[in-house]
């Protein structure tokens, strides 16, 4: 099975022409093989059908996962995808792609044995011909795709098509945000509800002190550090994903974690779901029974 990604490429455009550097970025993103990077399949580059294809992965996005109230995300899983997110990365960093450059939840696809992959990336050229009018985004949409984006590169008028790697490490960190708390991205508690337009404007100005709540362990207090050293003001302040890495590793019994291990957690929700609804049953019967028959 395969994921088909429509790219919004305009109507007048009826065929990206193959330069030497398109192919270039397309045999490298083809040949990238890690147990964290989703296969790149192949691309459509004529009218009307732009889309680039890569492999299907089962659990769809995190971004979805982390959205599904019903789907239980325990600690050792939250650690097991920052294990895969974090590998992935230092792959990506130390390969000819060099970085992402759109890293976000959304751009982080699940399968079915529960691995993090990263997808979307590269193909910047192809890219760059999109025409975001297309999407008919509306404003929250639209601000919501540049919160992951670090502040210095919100600041430049042309941004560097591939993003750079201190960027990539900004938006791991609102990743992790989003990871540890799952209340979405800048979420700082039920008071502090900004719109995505005020939070961008805030993030343009000056890094918000998105501060963090609930430390529920020794594990966490660390992992809340690595999350605001990476979204740290300066570029240069930021950790890289090599260092990253080596400190991850210290919550990495998770790597040897088995996968299969976990996926009962989906079936211990569908299960609690069925009992949930005959409860829900038996209770309409019960009622039914104790109600006074005229
Ligand atoms: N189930 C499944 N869903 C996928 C897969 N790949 C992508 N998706 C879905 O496609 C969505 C991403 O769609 P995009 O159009 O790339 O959205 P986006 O990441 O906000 O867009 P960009 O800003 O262009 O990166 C994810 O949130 C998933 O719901 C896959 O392999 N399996």
């Amino acid at each position: 099975m395969v994921a088909i990604k429509k790219l919004a490429i305009p109507k007048s455009v009826k065929k990206i022409k193959s330069s030497r550097s398109l192919l270039k970025e397309l045999k490298d993103v083809t040949e990238l093989q890690h147990e964290n990077i989703n296969p790149f399949i192949g691309a459509c580059l004529e009218a009307p059908y732009f889309c680039l294809v890569t492999e299907y992965c089962g659990n769809g996005s995190l971004e979805n996962l982390l959205s599904d109230e019903e789907f239980r995300c325990h600690m050792a899983l939250k650690n097991s995808f920052l294990n895969d997110l974090v590998n992935g990365m230092t792959f990506l960093h130390e390969s000819p792609i060099q970085s992402h450059g759109r890293l976000k939840t959304s751009n982080c696809v699940v399968d079915d044995q529960l691995v993090l992959k990263i997808t979307d990336f590269s193909l910047a050229e192809i890219r760059s011909m999109e025409d975001s009018s297309l999407l008919n985004l509306d404003e929250h949409s639209f601000f919501l795709k540049q919160l992951g984006i670090a502040p210095e590169l919100l600041r430049m008028e042309i941004r560097p098509p591939k993003g750079t790697q201190s960027g990539d490490v900004y938006s791991f960190g609102i990743i992790l945000h989003e990871v540890l708390y799952r209340h979405g991205i800048f979420y700082r508690g039920e008071d502090e509800y900004s719109s995505t337009k005020e939070i961008a404007a805030n993030v343009y100005k000056i890094i918000l002190n998105t501060s963090p709540f609930g430390v529920e362990n020794e594990n966490v207090e660390t992992l809340i550090e690595l999350m605001m050293n990476s979204w740290a003001e300066k570029p240069q302040d930021r950790l890289t994903f090599k260092e990253i890495q080596s400190l991850v590793a210290q919550f990495s019994d998770v790597k040897n974690i088995d996968h299969r291990l976990l996926k009962p957690i989906n079936i211990t929700n569908i299960v609690n779901k069925t009992i949930e609804s005959e409860i829900q049953e038996l209770a309409e019967k019960i009622s039914l029974i104790s109600e006074p028959h005229e």
